[in-house]
């Protein structure tokens, strides 16, 4: 290379030629296909009135369901458009005194679903980040106002004292205490064969012992703990944590670390992780204000240290910082099993979809592993408003705890009344999903984003293990500004109008003679062959795609109705919107049933009782149908429908085998059915999401 230092590109980006070519020769294939089918069925709508008579509803309504679907099908052809990938050169960032700082916003909600525990290694992962101490502050928000989680805190900061030194000393690569010590992990440092090495290993092992030892001690121990996760009113509080001298550590250079909760009032709104981030952005603006920040769910932590230094490859970048918003990283699982039986790493999202969109404007936020450069501020705070300026320095830090009234109102429930924070300013408060709302707002005002996918996962979340979980989750996501819940319609349909007709001899589809035959089967097989063929690119195998199809038709058929029902209900100004956290607690059972690819059937009623209504339909349907059939001989017009209701059957088969074969705990049984029912208040608990599509698209 002739170029000299310095004008190196610090990033360079790459169409995927052959994914490219595939993928633009597919959806020519394919919509010609589609074509075809609109033509067949308008001229028979249009054409036949003596044949569509009195079959005209389900025509219309299967017709209507290959609308939608192929309308979702046509939009979801822009993730593969121009898929790219991207490579950085960390190491031609400047020197370390030229780089920004970082703050990094950690939020945590539920001391008994996020355990302490995994927060603060969560803490101390980022803390430990390879990045110039002096330049990353590290802040968690705690919705929860928990003691327990406070005193973690505190105990963080010292082990963090024996963990940072150690990290740097020998260059571990995975700085997240809990998954360095596991027994799973191989050791990676370049120094495992030294034996000063071991030995400070052992000794820093027993400081983590030490140290999980005293949380679980407060845990137990603590009056306070049992009344931690009230819904009551609290004042804010902010501590920032500070050295208490421990003799055999010398001045260790350590990242300032607070502890942030803020005031919490059952009059005032509380908009979730969106309120929890934009109380940190406030605070941390007159503590360190730094230009760059990184969001972290308090289960993801850092699995790789050079993530920001990844990301600043991006945003000192010239071509492209100056309309940069942030780096979005995949959301990877440290807790997946080989087949994956929900999906839980929604493979395609962050695989095929977050690359498609890097090649047009940039993937939308999400999963929190944000690097955001912030443009606006607002509020009431003198001191705040003097942080906008870019040489402003903090008087809070070099008084410690001694002068955090600023940051107490800040953090104040009061604070936002009469400002635009959460509408133009800060994390969005519109959806329960704020990073999706806000990173697809940012890109409706003209920034953009990269996409940034390095070889080892950067971060590493816990991913929900239990339909239960699953489905919730999904209601809460299924109802924000993206055409997914459209899903349901065309599903409920394909599940119930073909079989219904099947039974009652009504053919729907071209007989087996007929040419446009070719075409349905076409269309079948090419859909199902292209998400087969991205399945094994993005390393899937055969079983996986099997259970994305079983997982996709469950999502579609519950929570997708449900998440649509929901923005309908909040719309309209009959629910408000919650947000439940999901469970990162490790339940040994239920664990157990994901890793051996068995479905955990204890989930709510109004779950379950759709999945077994329409497996019992097809199941009727298909036998009462085929029987007919052979008395008829009509088999040709009906084959497609027999097939249809045969494929629905036996991608759903582990919910037969849920329901007559197993016998263990996770199987659907009468009893736990109505048990869970109580248990999870369904009702109550359904997360309900407003959505405001229109609005985001006019802007
Ligand atoms: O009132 C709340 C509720 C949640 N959280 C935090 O939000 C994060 C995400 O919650 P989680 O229960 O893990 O939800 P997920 O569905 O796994 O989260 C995904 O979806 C969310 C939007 O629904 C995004 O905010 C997350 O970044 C993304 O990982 C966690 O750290 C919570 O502690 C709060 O701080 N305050
Ligand atoms: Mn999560």
């Amino acid at each position: 290379m002739e170029e000299i230092q310095g004008t190196l590109p610090l990033s360079t980006c790459h169409v995927q030629n052959g994914l490219l070519i595939i993928n633009r020769l597919h959806m020519l294939l394919h919509s010609t296909a589609l074509s075809f089918l609109f033509y067949y069925r308008l001229s028979f709508l249009f054409q036949d009135p003596e044949n569509s008579g009195s079959h005209l509803l389900p025509w219309f309504l299967v017709f209507a369901s290959e609308i939608i679907l192929s309308f979702i099908w046509f939009l979801g052809q822009a993730y593969r458009w121009r898929p790219v990938s991207r490579s950085v050169f960390p190491e031609r960032l400047p020197q370390d005194d030229k780089l920004p700082a970082v703050d990094v916003f950690i939020c945590t909600a539920d001391p008994i679903k996020e355990p302490t525990l995994e927060v603060m290694n969560t803490v101390l992962s980022s803390m430990a980040l390879d990045y110039p101490q002096e330049k990353l502050h590290v802040y968690l928000s705690d919705d929860g106002c928990s003691p327990l989680t406070l005193y973690g805190m505190r105990k963080a900061y010292e082990f963090a004292r024996w963990w940072l030194p150690f990290c740097r000393r020998y260059k571990i690569k995975n700085r997240c205490p809990k998954a360095y010590f596991s027994a799973l992990e191989n050791d990676d440092s370049d120094f495992s064969r030294s034996s000063v090495y071991m030995e400070d290993k052992q000794k820093i092992k027993g400081k983590y012992e030490a140290f999980k030892e005293e949380i679980e001690t407060f845990r137990k121990d603590s009056v306070f703990f049992r009344d931690s996760v009230t819904v009551g009113d609290y004042s804010s509080v902010i501590e920032v944590m500070h050295e208490n001298i421990i003799d055999d550590v010398d001045n260790v250079k350590m990242p300032l670390l607070v502890y942030v909760s803020r005031e919490r009032k059952l009059s005032s709104p509380h908009h979730f992780k969106a309120g929890a981030l934009n109380v940190l952005l406030r605070v941390s603006a007159v503590m360190s204000n730094s230009p760059y920040i990184l969001v972290l769910d308090c289960d993801m932590f850092c699995n790789d240290p050079t993530s920001a230094r990844y990301a600043m490859c991006f945003h000192l970048d010239p071509k492209i910082s100056s309309s940069l918003a942030f780096v979005q990283f995949p959301q990877k699982f440290h807790n997946i099993s080989k087949n994956d039986i929900y999906d839980s790493q929604l493979r395609s999202l962050f695989t095929l979809q977050w690359q498609g969109m890097d090649g047009l404007k940039g993937p939308v936020m999400s999963g929190g592993i944000d690097m955001l450069q912030l443009q606006e501020y607002f509020g009431s705070s003198n001191e705040f408003i003097k942080s906008l300026a870019q040489n402003y320095t903090s008087v809070f830090l070099s008084g410690r705890n001694t002068l955090l009234q600023e940051p107490h109102l800040l953090a104040s429930c009061r604070y936002e009344i009469g400002t635009k924070w959460g509408q133009d300013i800060g994390f969005l408060y519109d959806s329960v999903v704020e990073d999706f709302l806000t990173g697809f707002i940012l890109h409706c005002n003209g920034w953009t984003s990269v996409f940034c996918e390095p070889s080892r996962p950067q971060f590493l979340g816990t991913a929900t293990t239990n339909l239960n979980d699953v489905l919730i989750q999904g209601t809460r996501w299924y109802s924000e500004l993206t055409y997914f819940p459209l899903y349901c319609l065309p599903l409920w349909c394909f599940a119930t109008i073909p079989q219904l007709c099947l039974l009652n001899g009504i053919p729907l589809y071209p007989k087996v003679s007929d040419p446009y035959f070719i075409i349905f089967l076409f269309i079948f097989l090419s859909s199902l062959s292209k998400h087969l063929l991205e399945v094994f690119l993005t390393g899937g195998t055969l079983h996986k795609w099997i259970n994305e199809q079983r997982i996709w038709m469950m999502k579609s058929t519950t929570c997708d109705l449900y998440g649509c029902l929901d923005a309908v209900m909040k719309k309209v100004g009959i629910r408000e919107g919650s947000f439940l956290p999901t469970n990162k607690a490790y339940d040994d059972e239920q664990t157990l049933l994901y890793q051996i690819d068995k479905y955990d059937f204890r989930a709510s009623n109004i779950f379950i009782a759709p999945m077994i209504a329409i497996l019992t339909i097809n199941i009727c349907c298909l036998v009462v149908g085929i029987y007919r059939v052979i008395f008829v001989s009509d088999w040709d017009k009906m084959l497609i429908q027999i097939v249809l209701a045969s494929f629905i059957i036996t991608i759903n088969y582990p919910i037969i085998e849920g329901l007559v074969i197993r016998k263990d705990k996770g199987r659907i049984s009468q009893l736990e059915l109505a048990n869970h029912a109580m248990e999870y208040r369904p009702t109550q608990q359904v997360p309900v999401i407003l959505t405001s599509m229109g609005g985001s698209y006019n802007k």
